[in-house]
């Protein structure tokens, strides 16, 4: 069963009434007894300090207005709006939210099924609030994928969700959803995400790992300002297979994908061993790296830039970006959470969507 609530695609796709410098940004709650709730609370709160885009949340009302009690914020600044493009106006004053409510109260740190839909409708609703040209770029908190498979979701995450909305909402506009992490020490993307390791090998693919790092490519220049940018690819075995000795995949499939990329023009090294390309004067040389699978990229970046790394959704007609940690429902409600990976989530929304309009412009 796949969990998408129906609300009508945007049938009217007229230039928005605002320049998409001034729409808001549409930020979903994430999983309700997560982090987000309170992470976008505090992005408000430090919305002058950090000099936030504005953004819009779609959340419960009651539940955004008692966890604004909890920290000390008068309820009566959540503020409902129908409409984004209204939030906006709102947002200098008050944080404007989205009503998206919840089948149960949330309880901080327990998360329930029943939530499940309100946490996918918040996603929907933000990308076809982007679609119809009423915010600017979607954010997500939070989910927990173990929860929403329990809900009935069908998709590995937001990455593959946002994949299947782009494509009812965009029909016709390429879209290919690419995970990267991004930080400024690092970029990285995954090639294979949330998947059993035993699976990668079987997944690894010439055709996968070249249409991958074409879409890095082309999203390295729309979304980064990088006009030629350079790609190191990781080997999936150590030492990249020490020459067919530990593993068959870097020579067989890696390389020719790596060739067949620097014969397009592209500038694109490897297979690079996975354990040394990660440190200071090694990720020097190169503006993206295309690890083979989760961890082997994740765990470099999340130990190098947990505070401020940012997942972004590359490949899709729209931007889409993230905090890079998850729903951490230990710390939910404590006070505890740090809110600088969705700062920084939000300010690279706001870069990015200003450097696709200035292209669309041109
Ligand atoms: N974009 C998304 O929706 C993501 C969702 N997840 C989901 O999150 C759930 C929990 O995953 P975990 O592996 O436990 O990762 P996690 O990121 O939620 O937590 C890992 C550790 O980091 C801490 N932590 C996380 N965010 C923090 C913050 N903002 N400030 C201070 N400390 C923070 C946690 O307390 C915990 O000790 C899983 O269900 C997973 O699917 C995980 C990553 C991304
Ligand atoms: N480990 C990264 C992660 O879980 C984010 O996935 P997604 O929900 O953004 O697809």
């Amino acid at each position: 069963m796949t969990l998408t609530p129906k609300s009508p695609a945007p049938q009217n796709r007229a230039p928005p009434k605002l320049s998409p410098h001034t729409l808001p940004m549409a930020l979903t709650m994430g999983d309700a007894a997560g982090i987000g709730p309170e992470l976008a609370l505090q992005a408000w709160k430090d919305r002058f300090h950090d000099r936030l885009p504005k953004f819009v949340l779609y959340a419960d009302v009651d539940m955004m207005r008692a966890v604004a009690r909890s920290a000390g914020v008068d309820g009566s600044l959540i503020v409902p709006v129908t409409d984004a493009l209204a939030a906006a106006k709102v947002f200098d004053d008050a944080l404007p939210v989205i009503p998206i409510p919840l089948a149960e109260p949330a309880t901080p740190g327990a998360p329930t099924v029943a939530n499940g839909p309100a946490t996918i409708l918040a996603i929907r609703r933000a990308v076809a609030d982007v679609a119809a040209g009423r915010a600017s770029a979607v954010v997500t908190n939070p989910i927990a994928k173990s929860v929403l498979y329990g809900a009935g979701f069908e998709f590995p995450g937001h990455t593959e969700y946002l994949g299947a909305l782009a494509a009812e909402f965009w029909p016709g506009e390429p879209s290919a959803p690419v995970m990267m992490l991004a930080s400024s020490e690092l970029r990285v993307v995954p090639l294979t995400i949330h998947v059993p390791l035993k699976d990668v090998p079987s997944l690894l693919t010439f055709d996968k790992i070249v249409e991958t790092a074409r879409i890095m490519a082309a999203s390295l220049k729309r979304d980064f300002g990088i006009p030629n940018p350079r790609i190191a690819v990781a080997g999936l075995n150590p030492h990249a297979g020490e020459d067919g000795a530990l593993g068959s995949e870097d020579a067989e499939i890696i390389r020719p994908a790596v060739e067949a990329l620097r014969a397009e023009g592209l500038d694109v090294t490897g297979p690079h061993a996975a354990d040394t390309m990660f440190h200071e004067a090694a990720r020097k040389t190169y503006d993206a790296a295309l690890a083979m699978y989760h961890d082997q990229g994740l765990i470099p970046i999340k130990t190098l830039s947990f505070d401020e790394g940012v997942n972004a959704t590359i490949g899709l007609p729209f931007v889409r970006t993230s905090p890079d940690h998850g729903t951490a429902f230990a710390i939910a409600g404590k006070g505890l959470a740090s809110a600088a990976s969705l700062k920084a989530a939000l300010k690279l929304a706001g870069e990015m969507s200003a450097r696709r309009s200035l292209a669309s412009a041109s």
